[in-house]
């Protein structure tokens, strides 16, 4: 017998995402054989990005509400964090290339993916893809803010990075995909 075999898939709910449960036989190290049930959220897989600008030593990252926080601690619900987006079909970089324009205004064209990763392997099945790209004033092609008709509302701020490495520490960014792009560009010497 497989270590794992899916005995069920109930969907919980379906309405902008899906909530599944699964159950499922695990067959343990030992050798024995139990039934488990787990609840999974199915939201996509998505793309992030942090755009640089070595010469000035700038970074762009967003703000906007996020209303899971905002239940959950943090005060106004407001969140600084890197710009993303849902791939919705399309590949990571084609993805990440549309998120950038809507979001911040900035036409990208060589973006450099970095890495993938589980954000919340327990119970959602999303994958973020990590990238960064360089930007400049010419890039800026557009508005940038989001879709209203989505409800986005996107803040676009310019930040010093060391600035923003520090707000780490200060508790000002507190989003998982913003830290990780910070502590990559920071381990590996992008700025300097
Ligand atoms: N109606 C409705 N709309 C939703 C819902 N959840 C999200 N949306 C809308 O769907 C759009 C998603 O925007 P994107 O820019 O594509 O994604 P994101 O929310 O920025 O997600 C990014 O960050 C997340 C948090 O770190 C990541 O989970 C995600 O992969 C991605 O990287 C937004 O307009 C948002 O309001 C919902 O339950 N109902
Ligand atoms: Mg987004």
């Amino acid at each position: 017998m497989k270590k794992i075999e899916i005995l069920k898939k109930k969907v919980l709910s379906k309405e902008w995402a899906t909530l599944n449960e699964y159950t499922y036989s695990f067959k343990r190290n030992d050798g024995t054989t139990q039934i488990q049930n787990r609840e999974v959220y199915d939201k996509g897989d998505g793309s992030a990005i942090i755009l640089y600008n070595k010469e000035t030593h700038k970074i762009i990252l967003t703000r906007q509400f996020r209303i899971p926080t905002y239940v959950n601690g943090n005060n106004d619900g407001y969140m600084i964090e890197a710009c993303a987006g849902l791939l919705d079909g399309l590949t990571p970089e084609e993805c990440v290339v549309k998120e950038t324009e809507e979001e911040t205004g900035y036409k990208i064209e060589t973006p450099k993916r970095l890495f993938h990763s589980y954000m919340v392997a327990g119970a959602v099945t999303e994958i973020i893809y990590f990238f960064i790209a360089p930007y400049n004033e010419s890039m800026k092609i557009a508005k940038g803010g989001g879709l209203k008709d989505e409800g986005e509302e996107i803040e676009i701020l310019e930040f010093d990075f060391d600035e923003a490495y520090k707000m780490i520490f200060t508790g000002q960014i507190i989003d998982a995909k913003t830290i990780m792009l910070l502590q990559h560009m920071k381990i590996e010497k992008i700025m300097e």
